[in-house]
């Protein structure tokens, strides 16, 4: 099938590479002429675990193409998805002007029939309003398709290529039909496509994301309760998860949920209700318990060192809002390190992806280590904001004669407490008792 994709950023490129691994003919639209220029020359533009050698492959062979041009990509794709930002609005709604400026300009170029497909989280109505931009300008006949995007960040390839479901909005039989085809091969370990009217598959995504933020709020309170109580949150993690009703997955205490979709999506669906006239108590709760989870680690390490983190120097292992990714967006370390800056205190970070990205947005507010040893030089405490894999066994010897004092403070919960007791460290968590050192 010929598919363009408008809009190549984690999304977009990850969908028009998988596209073009299963046979498809794919060109990607992009305004940002240094991505286009880069990505027609070979240069993947973003950390993601598996997509470089797709993507090498498939401009090699002919079936990933890279434009600047709306028209170019307009004319080439039978079907046209639209992966641009929806970025929060400054009343908390999504911003669709990315969206709807382009479905403006797509009308007037449309000469054939079209199903043009929004991949971007957007609002319950959003199709419609699609449909009405492209009306203006255009007399060919097209259908808007509300398709949501499930994919993870860090594990997006397969995320894509195996998706639990496939959310498909349409009333068009026609739509229907070529997303169902266009579909089938993603689909054949039996997991469903989902075929509904558009509204619901565009509420569908914010009802999961929801959802799932929801869970972690949850757990990091259930955690604050651990540790007022005395119980440990690991322990009560996997009694709750074990219950099928519940799950194990998504139940993670740490410093709160980031990234570019959570924190907007939830965000979104409050202002959403508000503007039906519902009040979604459950959801603003979400928000508040999740502001208060990036600084968690604040007051401990206050605490620790008599309230004067003044001249007091830090090592702070991850940046990125998750592992395998080296996005930042709502990051969790950038919260700690405004805070931590704001009392005085000087750190220095190591992430194994995302540092070039933390430096074009923060310059020399913190120093940047090369590798995650280096990072503890004059540190006076070790804090840990992202579960990289690379963090999760390293050299305890080494830390403790590097680090001044053998302190950390895991905004992860990556390391077994006992182990921590008897390696003579000071270590602090999530919802589990400080050792005694
Ligand atoms: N990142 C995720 O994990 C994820 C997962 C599911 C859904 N989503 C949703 O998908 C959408 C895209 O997210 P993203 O993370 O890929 O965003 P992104 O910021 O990484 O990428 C958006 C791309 O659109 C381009 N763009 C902007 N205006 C354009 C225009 N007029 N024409 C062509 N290109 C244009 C930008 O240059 C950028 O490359 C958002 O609605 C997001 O909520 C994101
Ligand atoms: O048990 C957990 C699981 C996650 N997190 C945090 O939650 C955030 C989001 O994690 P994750 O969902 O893995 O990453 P995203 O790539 O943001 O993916 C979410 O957002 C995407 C964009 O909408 C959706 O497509 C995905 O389905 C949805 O999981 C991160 O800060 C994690 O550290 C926790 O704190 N505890």
């Amino acid at each position: 099938m010929k598919i363009t994709v408008v809009g190549t950023g984690y999304v977009g490129l990850v969908t028009g590479t998988c596209f073009a691994e299963t046979g498809n003919d794919v060109t990607c639209v992009d305004i940002d002429v240094n991505k286009v220029n880069k990505l027609s020359n070979g240069q993947i533009t973003i950390y993601e675990p598996g997509l470089e050698k797709l993507f090498e492959r498939n401009l090699k062979e002919g079936r990933l193409h890279f434009t600047t041009s709306l028209a170019e990509g307009v004319a080439h794709g039978d079907v046209i998805f639209l992966a641009l930002p929806t970025p929060p609005g400054e009343d908390g709604s999504a911003d669709l002007s990315y969206i709807l400026r382009v479905a403006d300009d797509m009308g007037k170029i449309i000469t054939d029939y079209k199903v043009i497909i929004d991949k971007s989280t957007v609002p319950v109505g959003t199709a419609e309003l699609v449909h009405a931009a492209i009306a203006k300008n255009c007399s060919h006949p097209f259908d808007v398709v509300s398709n949501p995007e499930f994919l993870r960040e860090g594990v997006a390839v397969d995320d894509f290529m195996k998706p639990d479901r496939v959310v498909i909005g349409t009333r068009s039989e026609r739509a229907r039909k070529v997303m169902g085809d266009l579909f089938a091969p993603f689909v054949r370990q039996g997991n469903p496509i989902l075929f509904m009217d558009e509204k619901s598959a565009e509420l569908t995504k914010y009802a999961a994301n929801s959802f799932l933020a929801t869970k972690i709020s949850f757990m990091n309170e259930i955690a604050i309760l651990c540790e007022k109580l005395g119980a440990d949150v690991d322990m009560v993690r996997r009694g709750v998860g074990s219950d099928d009703r519940i799950g194990k997955r998504f139940l993670f205490p740490g410093i709160g949920y980031g990234g570019s979709c959570f924190p907007k999506d939830v965000q979104a669906l409050v202002k959403s209700s508000e503007d039906a006239d519902y009040d979604f108590k459950i959801l603003n709760a979400v928000m508040d318990v999740n502001e208060r989870q990036k600084l968690f680690l604040m007051p401990k390490i206050s605490a620790w060192f008599n309230n004067d983190l003044k001249g007091k120097h830090f090592a702070l292992w991850g940046l990125a809002f998750k592992p395998n990714t080296d996005d930042i967006r709502e990051a969790p370390a950038l919260y700690m390190i405004d805070a931590l800056v704001a009392a005085g205190a000087t750190v220095s970070v190591f992430d194994p992806e995302a540092s070039s990205n933390v430096e074009r947005l923060i310059g020399n507010k913190v120093t940047y280590a090369t590798n995650q040893y280096d990072c503890l030089v004059n540190a006076d405490a070790l804090i840990i904001a992202t579960e990289w894999s690379v963090f999760r066994t390293p050299d305890f010897d080494k830390i403790g004669s590097t680090l001044k004092n053998k302190v950390i403070f895991d905004g992860r919960n990556l390391f077994d407490v006992f182990r921590m007791e008897e390696l003579g460290y000071h270590y602090e968590s999530v919802g589990r008792a400080a050792t005694n050192n």
